[in-house]
């Protein structure tokens, strides 16, 4: 069978780049070993947040006197449950299968294997089926994603623990769940399991959500504890074992071990490689695959990864962004139009580096586009580019004082001085999700700040902290 792209994986990314390349008037066909929506619709984004969400509907309301009254109870777990079944369609891909077959984007359910160049061979799903071959004409877009990385602490592999999978397809929630990690996936899963009425307990070993701006995973970790969450940081396991009493005991280093009835492993991503057929195309089987900016691997003139699974930005947002730019630019290879691979032209992801979304939809919620305040700090001492780094209380402003009694959270502006632009935003606090797409909106664009000026927040919001921000900064040109 051939056709001018073959996609294997139709997660959120492959999707993406199937329907971009059709729509460019290539033929398609999308290889997919488990459900159509990958990971993101039934086992990460999807379901996590549609447990997250009951908690947080709950928080904003205890919060605003006279509405806290009307609170009286707890949240219904087996609802909360059942509405993220109602998300996730019961895990159906049926929708997803309708949509490719619209689309006019042929489907092969099985595993996908590169045999060589532009070729891919399919053991289907159904083991009565036998192997199909496909052959592309043009390109093979690999949209793998990734997989939970389980890291070698003694006696851990065997305790079957849970990974994201395990936790966000829950079907009972643990009297006592151990977390071992302290990122997005770690903090986010701590959050639902404690308000569902759990005992949770979370290893990390550094601080939590590093990588972000530290007020960030200072103030997430301050709430957790206020729930009742146990947060044991500077800590990793030093070997784990599941009992015939089908408890986990979990031991470490000069600390007493700890038991519980589940424990969550979120310590990171690992590619989906390993059975990919890499090495018959001269790459190394297990590991990211390199791209350049097109989503092309260097040194090929077929080969795309994109997705997870470049690990340029494990989100779907940044993936399926990525995609459109990969399913444009292998239409436009193969019609032989013109490509536009500068740094942000259509074809090119220059995004990837400069302004990546991320929302952590904890109690306080974390929200942030582009540098940390430490990144343009290496940036400046490599570049010697003028930094200034402002804080804002996001209290302080009166549309947050209004959306919630005695609010609380931080700002922060990552200011190129030189320029007088916007390299980065961190906001921490309730409902800050919803602001973040001013700041991307402001960091992609490089709005000068003395344009930002006439971008009035309307009154009284949470957007007024712009002001504050700018404020801060001053108007010298103004004086
Ligand atoms: C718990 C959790 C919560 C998350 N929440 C968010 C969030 O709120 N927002 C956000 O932006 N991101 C979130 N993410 C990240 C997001 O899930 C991923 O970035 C996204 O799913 C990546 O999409 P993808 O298409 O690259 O890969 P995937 O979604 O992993 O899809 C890959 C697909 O390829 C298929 N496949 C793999 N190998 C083969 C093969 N050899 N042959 C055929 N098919 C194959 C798989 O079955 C799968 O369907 C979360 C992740 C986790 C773990
Ligand atoms: N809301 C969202 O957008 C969202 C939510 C969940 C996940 N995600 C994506 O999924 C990806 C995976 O999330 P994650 O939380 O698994 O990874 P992560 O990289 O965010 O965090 C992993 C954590 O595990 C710790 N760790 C690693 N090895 C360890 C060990 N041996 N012992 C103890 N701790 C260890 C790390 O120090 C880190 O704190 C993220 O990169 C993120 O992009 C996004």
């Amino acid at each position: 069978m051939e056709y001018d792209l073959i996609v294997i994986g139709a997660g959120p990314v492959g999707e993406n780049v199937a329907d971009r390349a059709k729509a460019g008037g290539l033929s398609v066909v999308i290889v997919e070993a488990e459900l159509i929506g990958g990971e993101c619709s039934f086992w990460a984004c999807v379901p996590s947040k549609a447990l997250l969400r009951p908690a947080a509907a709950l928080a904003a309301a205890r919060a605003v006197a006279g509405a806290d009254a009307a609170i009286t109870g707890t949240l219904d777990a087996a609802a909360v449950l059942r509405r993220r079944d109602d998300a996730v369609g019961d895990w159906d891909d049926a929708s997803g299968a309708h949509w490719l077959e619209q689309t006019g984007i042929d489907l092969v359910r099985g595993h996908g294997r590169i045999t060589g160049v532009r070729t891919v061979t399919v053991t289907p799903t159904d083991p009565a089926l036998a192997p199909i071959q496909l052959r592309a004409r043009h390109a093979v877009a690999v949209c793998t994603g990734s997989d939970a990385a389980v890291p070698d602490i003694p006696g851990l592999r065997a305790a079957a623990p849970w990974t994201s999978r395990e936790a966000t397809s829950a079907e009972e929630v643990p009297a006592h769940l151990a977390v071992i990690g302290g990122g997005t996936v770690g903090c986010e899963m701590a959050t639902v399991f404690r308000s569902l009425g759990g005992a949770v307990t979370m290893i990390a070993r550094r601080g939590l959500l590093g990588g972000m701006e530290p007020f960030a995973g200072e103030a997430v970790q301050a709430s957790l504890t206020a729930s009742g969450v146990e947060v044991l940081t500077g800590t990793t396991p030093t070997a784990v074992h599941r009992g015939p009493d089908g408890r986990v005991r979990i031991e470490f280093d000069g600390r007493p071990a700890l038991e519980a009835d589940e424990v969550l492993v979120a310590t990171g991503r690992s590619p989906r490689t390993g059975e990919l057929g890499l090495e018959t195309v001269g790459l190394e089987p297990g590991g990211w695959i390199t791209v350049d900016d097109t989503l092309r691997v260097p040194g090929s003139d077929w080969l795309y990864a994109v997705g997870d699974v470049n690990h340029r930005a494990l989100l779907t947002h940044q993936g399926k962004y990525q995609a459109r730019a990969a399913g444009d630019v292998i239409a436009a290879r193969a019609n032989g139009t013109a490509v536009d691979d500068a740094a942000w032209g259509v074809h090119a992801a220059t995004a990837d580096h400069a302004a990546v979304p991320q929302v952590t939809f904890t109690d306080p919620e974390v929200a942030s586009v582009g540098l940390t305040a430490a990144a343009a700090a290496r940036l400046s001492e490599q570049e010697g580019r003028g930094i200034r780094v402002i804080d804002y209380q996001l209290g302080w402003v009166s549309g947050a004082s209004l959306h919630r009694d005695g609010y609380r959270g931080q700002v922060r502006a990552v200011i190129d001085t030189d320029r007088e632009v916007l390299l980065g935003l961190t906001f921490v606090g309730p409902d800050v999700a919803e602001l973040l797409h001013a700041a991307t909106i402001a960091v992609v664009a490089e709005v000068p700040l003395n344009r930002l000026w006439h971008a009035v927040p309307a009154f009284p919001t949470l957007s007024e902290v712009w002001l504050r921000l700018l404020e801060e900064y001053g108007r010298p040109e103004a004086a």
